[in-house]
């Protein structure tokens, strides 16, 4: 794994905006993997500035996400395709047929997982795949425990991560309790995965990336068995791996 510690939550969205970017100019027909959660914000708030300034066309560009709750509509406040279309697809010239998120209010969920893995096999594998990390480990929402084979699968979020994620709804009670997921072993067909960590509360998460052992209980170790994944944690994260 590659280790690029910078100083603070601004450098990291700065080089996490420029990898996405080196990305599509290369390759202008790219598949980008895409994350939500807080940790991509500010490297989609760089990626909407710079394709402002007029440099970058995503016009050929398809993405794929890597989860979404059960239970919300595509329009609910907090469902992960609102989410995506308000910071970042709404503001870049991306098409909107070429953006694929699973859908959380299918009748038949077992259907949609097999589905939405089906479209990674057939549009992706992403080509870079941006990742961020629970404080218990977790990548999409792969909780401890998950097979690093699984593919796309439903998951019984852990109280520890609906707890994590409530200060997103108006109430605790609100936070869904399952979530449609890209598995361990779908993330690991990326062509190259980025993972972003930002700030203290990671810390311990970081620590046990960069020194644990790889281990099903901790699921972004299951990194460690991919070839091509840059890690990009600023000093709050880093702080707790020894000889830093
Ligand atoms: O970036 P955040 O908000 O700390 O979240 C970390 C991870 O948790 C999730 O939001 C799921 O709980 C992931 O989507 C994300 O990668």
């Amino acid at each position: 794994m590659n280790v690029k510690v910078l100083e603070n939550y601004e450098e990291l969205s700065q080089l996490a905006a420029s990898l996405i970017e080196q990305q599509v100019q290369e390759y202008p027909q790219s598949v980008l993997g895409l994350a939500t959660g807080g940790t991509p914000l500010g490297a989609y708030k760089h990626v909407i500035r710079r394709y402002k300034q007029g440099n970058i066309d995503y016009s050929n560009v398809s993405s794929i996400n890597l989860d979404e709750y059960v239970g919300l509509d595509k329009t609910h406040s907090q469902s992960y395709h609102l989410f995506m279309k308000e910071q970042l697809f709404d503001h870049i010239n991306i098409r909107e047929d070429q953006t694929y998120i699973p859908d959380g209010k299918t009748s038949s969920l077992y259907q949609e997982c097999k589905r939405y893995e089906g479209i990674i096999d057939e549009i992706g594998p992403p080509d870079l795949q941006l990742l961020g990390i629970g404080e218990n480990g977790h990548i999409g929402f792969n909780e401890p425990g998950t097979s690093f084979t699984s593919l796309t699968h439903i998951v019984n979020l852990e109280l520890s991560t609906r707890q994590a994620n409530a200060r997103f709804f108006n109430s605790f009670d609100e936070v869904p309790k399952q979530a449609i997921t890209m598995g361990i072993g779908s993330i690991l067909k990326s062509k190259q995965i980025v993972l972003l960590a930002s700030g203290e509360r990671k810390a311990e998460a970081i620590k046990r990336l960069l020194e644990g052992p790889v281990d099903e209980q901790f699921p972004a170790s299951a990194l460690h068995d991919h070839k091509n994944v840059t890690l990009l944690v600023d000093q709050a994260s880093y702080q707790l791996v020894e000889g830093k």
